[in-house]
């Protein structure tokens, strides 16, 4: 039988439903298949988990180094090793799993760290793994310590579930170490079997800086993350003293995926209030690159559990159970023994029905079942038994308890069974990423449809609508809620039941995975069609402009000749940049001008004594040639329309904490760089409709948008007629030009300069390009431009600040203002240096 593709994944779901039950749900779910693209082509995944999920033990015929290898299935994270497994199944998929092994276990049962095996040995847990099609990271045992243990397990793990970090739960500095040495050893390991089209699809908090450590290795590469566990609110992830570092790592990704919207919204909230960045509700505009988040719910391996609680030793545990509680309703719970999973509020609430409702007493048992949580804490371990002790003395005799306790790893026959013959299950965790306890207790439910009571902080909540939902603080409302369930007629407990169990099956860890790499496919698509531009050819550069002999220097000013600072008097002019630009006006050969939203004080004040230099000032307005004294170019202009800008703007300064406003002479500019970032950037918004309303739709002046700030100015200058000017009424007279920005005004100048260079070279059709090679080659994006611009002059090089995948028109980028400088300091040492 031919492998599923990705798509007819979602499809075998269905065919589950339906075969196991004959009043088949599945018609009702055919629909949502049909809306998956078809993976036409082959497409190889990388899947970077913390843990690969096998194990190994060194196998009995090599007792001595060079061991050969034993490989098993590595227990816990079932749903994400099943959806990654599963892709391995899909037709036109293949999937890596990288990851690392862990400890081995050797011929006596003991366990040991990796790091002091032969290398033979290594060799060959590679070749074992391989026939998996796992590929291991070797991380040493102290890296591993306090990558996991430490980094992961007591600091992220703690902040991601709303916890705070304590004498409990300590934060140690060194743990920080290796986890960026964990995620390098990762990084290092998926560059060495990566290749070009390749989608990386890294899992889970252990590995947040990878996505950054991986793209700054491999710039155009598919990046994939997903986050199981919750995102917590900003208010509560700023506490992180690494806040930064993880948030650009995890912006290092095309695509974050998370397990519901609000931790995806919490997400981008600390991405616009940690790191200043603006975001939109499907991503986040990180310096230009947009990084798009996604929502994908995780499901479990349905058809797995279906097999597994059908099997004849589960019935045999069911009869066992039955026997046991005759005459007993059962209430069922398992969760880790961490505080989150809200066992300590279960008991209270559960103490608090038997106190309500006496008739229950006697009648109701609640079979918990823990297991070691993520950190230990001995003091809440001693007081969840002195809770049951409790409960049990109470409530309890000496032929029954109302509680019964288990911390251990359950016998998954007996778990199983358990699930199967459960009246009801109790989950009252405080957050958890997604919850799939729940999920395998619906599976289990075919024949009795018991209800479940689910906690609303779980992620499965917002999925799930057949259950009942919790609050696991309110014991009152959770105590209620109990009784209500065991009461529930068998016509409500099938209608709710319906609705979960399709969800279930039909959202299973197989489909999730497919519906992520078809996702993260479609992306890498989107991605390949929309052109990058080129970065700066700093050689290249540098010969044409010592080729040239008139050459023509266009500079914004904020942001592209000094970095962007919190308040703009203190954007000043850094010396090397003052000293390059000194270096190029001295040389009669060039024309220097800077072009700038600037008022012509600042301008003066900062720039002009730099013989030789020419300014224009406010977006145009105002233009001073070297040696000349400023033109004011709307001498004519009305301006009473900038006292009701004023007004609005003092309007929205005066209910903006950290707003201000820079009055200029012919624009105004309202800055929201200090306020709160995301109300500040509402306010912004609501700014700009007043001003539409108000001004910009009746009088001839328009708004820009700024970087954090609104600047409205007349309509009839810009910076691409500052550029029309300069280059004047014979631009071919210029055999180099460049002009750099990174402002969305500077785009005016870009486009200014690629009409012009398009009407030197093709007359205004640039199938006329007097070059051959350019006729080839359309103007149409920036790389084809960034080609035609080096063949012969007029060599015009347009550059924008920021990432290669910035929309601009301009032909070429630099990542920040300093590398402008440095390439303006190339030209002057390419001049000094040609012969
Ligand atoms: O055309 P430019 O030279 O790029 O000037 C555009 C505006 O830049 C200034 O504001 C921006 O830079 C400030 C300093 O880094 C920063 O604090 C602010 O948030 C940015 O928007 C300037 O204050 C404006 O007048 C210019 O129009």
């Amino acid at each position: 039988m031919s492998k599923p593709t990705i798509d007819e994944a979602a499809d075998l779901s269905l065919k589950v439903v339906s075969l196991s039950h004959p009043d088949s749900f599945a018609s009702s779910m055919a629909g949502d298949s049909s809306k998956h693209e078809q993976l036409s082509a082959p497409v190889r995944i990388i899947a970077a988990m913390h843990f690969l999920p096998f194990t190994i033990s060194v196998a009995e015929e090599t007792p001595a180094e060079p061991y050969e290898w034993k490989v098993a299935g590595r227990r816990g994270h079932t749903a994400m090793y099943a959806g990654v497994r599963s892709l391995n199944e899909l037709a036109n998929a293949d999937c890596i799993q990288v990851g690392w092994i862990g400890n081995y276990t050797d011929l006596k049962g003991e366990e040991h760290p990796c790091d002091k095996l032969s290398a033979a040995s290594r060799d060959n847990i590679c070749k074992a793994l391989s026939k998996h099609n796992a590929v291991p990271v070797f991380v040493d045992e102290s890296t591993a310590h306090g990558h996991y243990e430490g980094y992961s397990k007591h600091t992220l793990w703690p902040l991601l579930h709303y916890m705070s970090w304590d004498d409990a739960r300590p934060m140690n500095p060194t743990w920080w170490d290796s986890y960026t040495k964990a995620n390098k050893l990762f990084a290092e390991t998926i560059d060495s079997i990566y290749q070009d089209g390749d989608i990386v699809w890294i899992h889970d908090y252990h590995l947040l800086l990878l996505p950054e450590l991986f793209r700054a290795a491999r710039p155009a590469s598919t990046i994939g993350l997903f986050l199981h566990s919750p995102f917590p609110s900003s208010e509560l992830f700023r506490s992180l003293p690494r806040r930064k570092e993880i948030l650009y790592g995890m912006l290092g990704a095309t695509r974050i995926g998370f397990q519901t919207y609000s931790y995806a919204r919490h997400f981008l909230s600390s991405c616009t209030r940690v790191l200043g960045l603006e975001t939109t509700p499907t991503g986040i505009d990180n310096k230009g690159s947009m990084v798009t988040i996604g929502v994908f719910p995780i499901g479990i391996d349905a058809r797995h559990v279906q097999e597994r609680r059908a099997l004849p030793a589960v019935e045999a545990k069911m009869k066992n159970l039955r026997e046991m509680f005759a005459n007993k309703r059962i209430i069922i719970g398992r969760d880790r023994l961490d505080e989150v999973a809200g066992i300590k509020q279960k008991l209270e609430a559960f103490e608090k029905f038997l106190g309500m409702y006496p008739e229950w007493q006697n009648n109701v048992v609640l079979i918990q079942v823990t297991q070691p949580g993520q950190t230990q804490d001995p003091k809440f371990e001693a007081k969840i038994s002195e809770l049951v002790t409790n409960i049990n003395s109470t409530y309890g005799s000496l032929e029954f308890m109302p509680v019964m306790y288990h911390h251990t790893f359950l016998d998954t026959d007996e778990y199983m069974a358990l699930l199967n013959i459960a009246d009801l299950c109790l989950i009252t965790v405080i957050r958890d990423g997604m919850n799939t306890g729940s999920l395998e207790f619906v599976v289990c439910q075919q024949d009795k449809h018991s209800p479940l009571l689910l906690s609303e902080f779980t992620g499965t909540a917002g999925s799930v609508s057949g259950a009942v939902q919790i609050n696991p603080w309110d014991y009152e409302g959770v105590a209620q809620a109990i009784d209500t369930a065991l009461r529930m007629g068998p016509d409500e407990k099938k209608e709710r039941y319906v609705q979960m169990y399709q969800h279930v099956m039909r959202h299973d860890a197989q489909h999730w995975a497919a519906t992520v790499v078809q996702d993260l496919r479609a992306t890498a698509l989107v991605g390949q069609s929309s052109a990058e531009t080129p970065a700066l050819d700093l050689p290249l550069f540098a010969r044409c402009f010592t080729e040239s002999k008139r050459r023509m220097i266009m500079l914004d000013y904020d942001g592209t000749l000094t970095p962007i600072t919190n308040i703009p008097a203190q954007a000043l002019p850094p010396p090397e940049m003052l000293e390059a630009l000194r270096a190029l006006c001295a040389d009669p050969r060039n024309f220097v001008c800077i072009i700038s939203g600037r008022d012509r004080a600042f301008l003066e004040l900062h720039l002009g004594d730099v013989k030789g230099l020419a300014l224009s000032g406010e977006h145009g307005s105002f233009i001073r040639y070297p040696d000349g004294d400023w033109i004011n170019l709307l001498d004519e202009m009305d301006m009473s329309w900038k006292d009701e800008v004023l007004s609005i703007f003092t309007f929205y300064t005066e209910r903006t904490a950290g707003a201000t406003i820079e009055a200029k002479e012919t624009s105004i500019t309202w800055h929201y760089r200090n306020a709160d970032p995301e109300y500040g950037e509402f306010q912004a918004k609501e700014c700009m409709n007043h001003l539409e309303d108000a001004v910009v739709s009746k009088l001839p002046v328009e708004i820009l948008v700024g970087k954090k700030c609104l600047e409205v100015r007349p309509m009839s200058v810009n910076k691409g007629e500052i550029v029309k000017r300069l280059m004047g009424a014979r631009p071919e007279q210029w055999e180099f030009v460049v002009c750099a920005g990174d402002d969305k005004t500077d785009e005016d100048m870009f486009r200014a300069l690629r009409t012009m260079k398009q009407t030197i070279v093709g007359g205004g059709n640039s199938s006329q390009s007097r070059a051959p090679a350019d006729a080839a080659t359309s103007v149409g994006t920036s790389a084809d431009w960034s080609l035609t611009s080096m063949r012969l002059p007029p060599y015009y090089f347009t550059v924008t600040v920021g990432p290669a995948d910035k929309k601009s028109a301009a032909a070429w980028h630099v990542r920040s203002s300093h590398d402008v400088v440095d390439a303006l300091a190339r030209l002057v040492d390419a001049e000094s240096s040609a012969p």
